[in-house]
């Protein structure tokens, strides 16, 4: 262990462990591995890793040195906002507003978010979300349960999502008892559930999340949240969840390092979610991600088409996922069993399914009818 004092203007002083590898010591001095980051500075959308990773230090590891030290917080290092190095990478969404008007309703969505996450942590800062963390049921594996029921079923797995509303199509369903719509996924063969837990736009809260979770339905479960800060996969964490998802449109890929990092540590597993080519590219370049989102709908318009999925994995982006073993799921506007086989035959091993299920008198029973056939459980 060394102490470091990362910040002079600061006075941040925190601890890191070196480079435990000798040869890594010799070859790095701690200044490389560990650069200065100017906390007190103006710049106060710094990546996350630089506001929040370095002060929680102490928990890092090897493989965040190398991050710490990477192009992107030299970038920030060198002056550029959190939003400057979002759009280099293609990123059209603003983490911080500056002018008084969202450009669509994901970047509306992120600005609320960014507010409401900044009131919690004030209520709960994150050494109380982690102190918590040990009374949270066990993680679920996640991409264990849906590579078992696309080999039990032949068909692409399910998370069923419990929604009751969304900001495209107002109020889904008037009667949402999601527990027992929960219970009625899982009986006719859901692999996961996608818990929203949105309250604005979507009308969901982490009160379901653990209801869920404490009824005993047995499918791991999605946090399905705009994630922006780590403290969310933390209290997502120690609300039950097994899964959460990370927006590719929304976050730089320093944050997805991070956070799909952080998710390795509590045992949760990431859902990365792209809608384009450059968000599949830019995912594909970051080790260690297991599972793919794609959506079929555009956030920034709501514009919906399953054309998407079967692009994107296309040619030499489908043979570096196949490669790679990532497992792809497919997002959004599914409503039949063709739908389905479409998706399918672009080489999707699971898809995400809210509104054609959520609206149906018996949304366990509406399964079948998507799939044309029963779906085994385990
Ligand atoms: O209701 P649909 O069209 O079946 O879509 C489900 C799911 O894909 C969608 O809710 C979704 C996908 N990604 C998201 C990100 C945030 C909120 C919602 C979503």
């Amino acid at each position: 262990m060394q102490s470091l004092c990362l910040s002079a203007s600061a006075r941040v002083r925190v601890s890191i462990p070196g480079p435990t590898s000798p040869r890594l010591a010799r070859s790095l001095s701690p200044a490389e591995w560990a650069p200065e980051i100017p906390m007190g500075s103006v710049r106060r959308s710094a990546p996350l890793c630089c506001t929040r990773g370095l002060q929680e230090a102490s928990a890092l590891d090897n493989e965040t040195y190398s991050l710490i030290n990477s192009i992107e917080v030299r970038e920030w290092e060198s002056g550029k906002s959190i939003d400057d190095i979002a759009a280099n990478q293609g990123i059209r969404i603003r983490r911080h507003p500056s002018t008084n008007t969202p450009r669509n309703i994901l970047e509306k969505i992120i600005w609320d978010k960014v507010i409401e996450v900044s009131e919690l942590k004030k209520e709960k800062p994150l050494t109380l979300v982690k102190e918590t963390l040990a009374d949270a049921p066990p993680a679920r594996d996640f991409v264990g349960a849906l590579k078992a029921s696309y080999e039990r079923n032949g068909v692409p797995a399910l998370i069923a999502e419990v929604k009751k509303a969304s900001p495209s199509k107002g109020v889904l369903r008037e009667d949402f008892d999601p527990v027992e719509i929960a219970k009625a996924y899982e009986q006719h063969g859901a692999a996961c559930l996608s818990i929203l837990t949105d309250e604005k736009y979507f009308q969901g809260n982490f009160k379901i999340l653990e209801a869920v979770r404490k009824a005993g339905v047995q499918c791991p479960l999605l946090c399905k949240e705009f994630i922006i800060d780590s403290w969310q996969i933390y209290y997502a964490r120690s609300k039950g969840a097994d899964a959460v998802l990370l927006i590719a449109g929304v976050l730089p890929d320093i944050d997805i390092k991070l956070m799909t990092m952080e998710c390795r540590e509590l045992g949760l597993t990431a859902l990365l979610e792209v809608h384009n080519e450059r968000e599949l590219d830019r995912v594909l370049n970051i080790d260690g991600i297991q599972l793919i989102g794609i959506n079929n709908r555009d956030l920034e318009t709501f514009e919906v088409d399953n054309s998407i999925t079967k692009r994107l994995l296309e040619g030499e982006r489908g043979e570096i996922v196949r490669k790679k073993g990532i497992i792809v799921v497919g997002e959004s506007g599914l409503f039949t069993p063709d739908d389905v086989s479409y998706v399918q035959n672009a080489d999707v091993k699971a898809v995400l399914v809210g509104e054609s299920l959520i609206k149906q008198n018996d949304p366990g029973k509406a399964i079948p009818g998507l799939f044309g056939k029963e779906i085994l459980q385990c």
